[in-house]
C-alpha cells in the first residue's frame, strides 16, 4: 500500500486540492458530558517524512477534522475515499503542548488539590505523539502544583508504575515486579511500589525523568523506541488537615499497532500486540459507561432512578488500576481527559481513522443546550421529541 501511496502521489494532491474547500458542515450531534472531554492532536510531519499529510482540520468547522486516504479502484483509477471526525477539541499540527495544557488540563490540578480525580489519557497509533505530549504536560503538571498558589497544607506523593499484559513494574525501582491487590476495603493497592514524596518542581521532574529512562521500549516498524506498555504516573495529594486524597493519574498507553505492523515481530509480539489491544477495548468500555453513568445521574435522574450502567472495570489491570476512576460505587468526583494522538502521514491513514473512531465512539453526547454560542446554535435546535429520542438512543 505504502508503494502505491507513493507512486501516485502528485495524483493524490490533485485529488485533494479539487476538493471543494469548505465542505457541507457536519451537523454536531451533541458535546461530551459533564465530566470528559475527549479531543484530538495532530502532530506534525516529521522533516523526513516522505508521504503527504492524510488529515485536513476543517476549516470552515472547528473540531472537524477530513481524512482523505487514497483507494486503487478496480479500473486502476485511483480515487479518494474521505471520512470526517468530530471531537470537543481538536489541536493542529501547530498546536504546542503548553496550549493543549491551558486549555484542557490546567484545570485538573486545582480539581485534585482540592480532592477530586482528575484523569488524562494519551491514546493512539504508535509514534503518535503520546509520550511527547504526556512527559511535558507532567512537567507543566509539577509547575501549576508546585507554584505556592493554592489553599491549604498539602503533601504530594508519586507513583509510577507500567503495566504489560497483567504484570505490573515500578518504574520508581528499577522495574521491580509489583502486584495489584484489592483490600479489604475494597481499593486497589500496587503492593510494592514506592510511593516518593516530592517537595518542589525540580523533584516532580526528576521523578517523572528516572520513571521515563526505566521505561520498557522494544523497536517497532513505525517507531524506533515504541511504549510497549501503559506508563502510569499518579499524584497523591493528601490534605494533611482532614486526612484526604486528591488523584491526578497521567496515563501514556501503549501503541495501537495493527496486527500487519508487528507481523514481523514474531509470536511474542503479536500476543503482546493482542493483550495492548484488549485492554484498549475494556478502557474504551470503561470510559463510555462511565460516561454514560455521569450523564444518566446528571440529565435523567428521576426518569432513571437508581440505575447506572454497568463499568467493566475488573475486565484488564489497566482499568482496576485506575478504580478510583472507574468504580460506579465511588462517590468521588471525577473528570476524564483523552488525547487521541494522531500521525497524519498518509501511510498511517488506516490507523488514523481507527484512532478518531475510537475517540468518537468515547463520546456520549449531551445536547447542546448553549443558545449564546452561534455555531452550535446554528447547528441544531433540540425539540422535546428529539429529546426523548436521544434519552431512548443513548440512555439505555
Ligand atoms: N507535536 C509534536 N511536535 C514535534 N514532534 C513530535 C510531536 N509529537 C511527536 N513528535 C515526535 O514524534 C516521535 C514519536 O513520538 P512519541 O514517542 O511521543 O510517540 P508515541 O505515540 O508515544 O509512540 P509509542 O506508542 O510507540 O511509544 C518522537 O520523535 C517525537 O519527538
Amino acid at each position: 500500500m505504502e508503494r502505491f501511496y507513493l507512486e501516485n502521489k502528485s495524483k493524490y494532491h490533485s485529488l485533494v486540492d479539487a476538493l471543494d474547500p469548505l465542505p457541507k458542515p457536519r451537523i454536531p450531534k451533541g458535546m461530551s458530558g459533564p465530566n470528559i472531554i475527549v479531543s484530538a492532536r495532530i502532530r506534525p510531519l516529521s522533516e523526513n517524512e516522505i508521504f503527504p499529510s492524510a488529515v485536513f482540520p476543517r476549516a470552515n468547522q472547528k473540531n472537524v477534522v477530513d481524512i482523505h486516504d487514497l483507494y486503487n479502484h478496480p479500473k486502476g483509477i485511483p480515487i479518494l475515499k474521505s471520512s470526517d471526525y468530530q471531537v470537543d477539541k481538536l489541536f493542529n499540527m501547530d498546536s504546542a503542548t503548553e496550549e493543549i495544557y491551558k486549555e484542557l488540563v490546567v484545570d485538573l490540578v486545582p480539581y485534585a488539590w482540592n480532592g477530586g480525580v482528575g484523569t488524562l489519557f494519551a491514546y493512539g497509533q504508535t509514534g503518535s505523539g503520546k509520550t511527547f505530549t504526556v512527559s511535558r504536560v507532567e512537567g507543566l503538571i509539577a509547575e501549576t502544583m508546585m507554584n505556592g498558589k493554592f489553599e491549604g497544607k498539602r503533601e504530594v506523593y508519586m507513583t509510577i508504575i507500567d503495566l504489560a499484559g497483567n504484570a505490573a513494574f515500578d518504574l520508581l525501582n528499577e522495574r521491580e515486579p509489583i502486584s495489584l491487590r484489592e483490600d479489604s476495603l475494597g481499593a486497589t493497592q500496587l503492593v510494592g511500589a514506592q510511593e516518593n514524596q516530592v517537595f518542589n518542581v525540580d523533584d516532580m521532574k526528576a521523578v517523572v525523568e528516572r520513571a521515563t529512562s526505566l521505561r520498557r521500549t522494544a523497536p517497532t516498524l513505525k517507531n524506533p523506541a515504541s511504549s510497549r506498555s501503559h506508563a502510569i504516573c499518579r499524584i497523591r495529594i493528601r490534605n494533611t488537615e482532614n486526612g484526604s486524597d486528591g488523584l491526578l493519574y497521567m496515563v501514556d498507553l501503549a501503541g495501537s499497532e495493527a496486527a500487519r505492523d508487528v507481523a514481523v515481530h514474531g509470536a511474542d509480539r503479536m500476543r503482546e500486540t493482542k493483550q495492548i489491544n484488549i485492554s484498549l477495548s475494556v478502557l474504551k468500555d470503561c470510559i463510555r459507561a462511565k460516561a454514560e453513568a455521569d450523564t444518566a445521574t446528571t440529565l435523567h435522574r428521576e426518569r432513571l432512578g437508581p440505575k447506572v450502567p454497568h463499568i467493566p472495570f475488573r475486565q484488564s489491570a489497566l482499568t482496576r488500576v485506575l478504580k478510583h476512576v472507574f468504580d460506579p460505587a465511588s462517590t468521588r468526583g471525577c473528570k476524564t481527559i483523552v488525547i487521541a494522538c494522531v500521525n497524519p502521514s498518509l501511510a498511517d491513514v488506516g490507523s488514523t481513522k481507527n484512532t478518531l473512531r475510537f475517540a468518537e465512539l468515547l463520546r456520549v453526547l449531551v445536547p447542546l443546550t448553549d443558545e449564546s454560542d452561534t455555531e452550535k446554535q446554528s447547528a441544531m435546535h433540540w425539540t422535546n421529541m428529539q429529546l426523548r429520542e436521544w434519552i431512548k438512543e443513548n440512555v439505555s
